[in-house]
């Protein structure tokens, strides 16, 4: 069975974060491990609070785990704070992690903000480096990348990966869940390549909560069974048409994916 490291924090609700994560890899038959970053006090209507863990014992966590697990790929979601953004950079060079999927979860979809504008200089400019892809939405890639973006034209998407190379970031996935329009489209760029997957979108836009994190932690469990990218990409999106069109309304806020 493969192994995926879920490194995400947890939201009470079980709408987004590790909860859903660990549902995700098993729900695709892979096994998931996790160390928390951050607890939230959050609902399915909006985000409260955050509360990182204290980054000495995450660390803890994470060298005990990764030493004994050896996992196969690593999701990354919430970080929390950048002291653990160090921590976690640290270690990921030190073990060597393959297959790193980060999700960059610097804002709620219902306006939290998770990040601090230094914290969010440190990502772009020495975390994503370190990573295979990152799965920003569409107000996380123009923060990133520092570009309007409105659809996915080529011009668009041609600036994206002439910066993802000044950047130094290997592998980008855009999401397309916040774009204007009929279909749900996604493009994984790479150093040298561009490869586009849509779906019908269903329902009203923000209406579902936590497409990104299961998004991520499919893609990283595809990874692990041996998928390259694209595959990996098809089979995400598969799985995700079908979780969505069975998400359900649990609370007074936002539906939820339950896999
Ligand atoms: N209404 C929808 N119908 C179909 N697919 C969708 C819909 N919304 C999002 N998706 C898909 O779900 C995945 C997650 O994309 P999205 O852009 O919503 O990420 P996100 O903004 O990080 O998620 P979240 O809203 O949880 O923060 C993508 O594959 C996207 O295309
Ligand atoms: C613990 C945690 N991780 C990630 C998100 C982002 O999800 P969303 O953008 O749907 O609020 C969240 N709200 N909480």
């Amino acid at each position: 069975m493969k192994k995926v490291l879920i490194i995400a924090g947890f939201d009470p609700s079980g709408g987004a974060g590790v909860l859903l994560d660990i549902k995700v890899v098993r729900a695709l038959n892979g096994y998931a491990a996790s160390v928390v970053t951050s607890l939230t006090v959050q609902d399915t209507q909006r985000v409260y609070d955050l509360k990182p863990i204290d980054p000495h014992f995450f660390e803890y966590q994470l060298q005990k785990v990764v030493e004994d697990i050896k996992p196969d790929s690593v999701k990354i979601g919430l970080l929390g704070s950048s002291e653990i953004a160090v921590v976690l950079l640290r270690n990921l060079k030190k073990y060597s992690l393959k297959n790193i999927v980060c999700d960059p979860v610097l804002k709620s979809t219902s306006g939290f903000e998770f990040c601090k504008s230094e914290f969010v200089e440190f990502l772009k400019y020495d975390f994503f480096k370190a990573c295979d892809v990152i799965t920003p939405n569409k107000n996380e890639a123009e923060l990133i990348f520092d570009v309007e973006i409105k659809n996915f034209d080529e011009d668009v998407l041609s600036c994206v990966q002439e910066r993802m190379k000044r950047m130094g970031i290997k592998s980008c996935i855009l999401k397309g869940g916040h774009l204007d329009g009929e279909l749900a489209e996604d493009v994984l760029i790479t150093q040298n390549e561009i490869y586009r997957v849509s779906a019908i979108k269903k329902g009203l836009p923000d209406e579902i909560h936590g497409t990104g994190c299961a998004f991520s932690s499919a893609f990283a469990t595809f990874l692990a069974k041996g998928y390259n990218m694209y595959d990996a990409l098809k089979q995400t999106k598969d799985f995700m048409i079908g979780l969505i069109n069975a998400s359900v309304k649990i609370g007074n806020g936002r539906l939820v994916l339950n896999p």
